[in-house]
């Protein structure tokens, strides 16, 4: 399999300030991921703010309070911007790389009581198909050596180690936890390792979105 390349960039403004959106592409499957670049990153003897965000479309642009994901998505924009320089990679993994179809069958035996990692395996996947090694070469391409994580997942740190990146520190990312994602964070922390702080149905304060009570089902 061919490695992935810098194929196209361009300016991003965006609610949370100015990116760079930088294209990357595989040249045998065109398989496609992208970064949005803060600042002068390249070769910085500073660790770089980052994050790693996995493909989402229900929570990162419907809306969606099943999981945490747009909620991730928003905070880590707002503190790479708060900071002035950082990366996030939206590594486009829809449904930890099973896909919107499958992910929307797998909500649909969740409808049916099994938890999130049941459902991928009934569906006959593991609980996770992604693979971050592909995130590292893009931390490479963009001349990123160096990073602080925005991330509770300790996979994301372990396999960016392995394949040579610096992870200086972990950031935690606890936000936008609801009535209908309670279930889904505790099995993440509880059958994926997952570093959650558990608040049960209670709101977290530093959320912007979850301020107000969420309507009942
Ligand atoms: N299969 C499946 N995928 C889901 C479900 N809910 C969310 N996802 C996917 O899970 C992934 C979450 O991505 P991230 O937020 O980057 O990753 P994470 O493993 O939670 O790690 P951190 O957010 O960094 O702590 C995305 O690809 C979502 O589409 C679900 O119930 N089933």
């Amino acid at each position: 399999m061919s490695t992935i390349q810098l194929v196209t960039e361009a300016n991003l403004p965006t609610e949370f300030g100015l990116f760079r959106i930088v294209g990357f592409e595989f040249p045998d499957t065109k398989k496609e991921h992208i970064a949005l670049v803060m600042g002068d990153v390249a070769q910085s003897e500073e660790p770089i703010l980052a994050r790693i965000h996995s493909e989402c479309l229900t929570g990162d642009a419907l809306h969606s309070l099943k999981c945490d994901c747009g909620f991730q998505l928003a905070a880590a924009l707002k503190q790479i911007s708060e900071v002035g320089k950082g990366v996030l990679i939206y590594h486009r993994e829809e449904g930890r790389g099973i896909g919107i179809i499958n992910k929307i069958r797998a909500y649909s035996l969740q409808d049916q009581g099994m938890d999130t990692i049941e459902a991928n395996l009934a569906l006959g996947f593991a609980a996770d198909e992604r693979n971050f090694n592909v995130c590292a070469d893009i931390f490479n391409l963009l001349g990123v050596k160096k990073v602080r994580l925005l991330t509770n997942n300790p996979q994301k740190i372990e396999t960016m180690k392995q394949a040579g990146i610096n992870v200086v520190e972990r950031i935690p990312l606890n936000v936008g936890e609801n009535r209908y994602n309670t279930e889904y964070l505790d099995t993440k922390a509880k059958k994926m390792g997952h570093f959650i702080i558990h608040n049960g149905h209670k709101h977290l304060m530093d959320c912007p979105y979850c301020q107000e009570e969420v309507p009942k089902k």
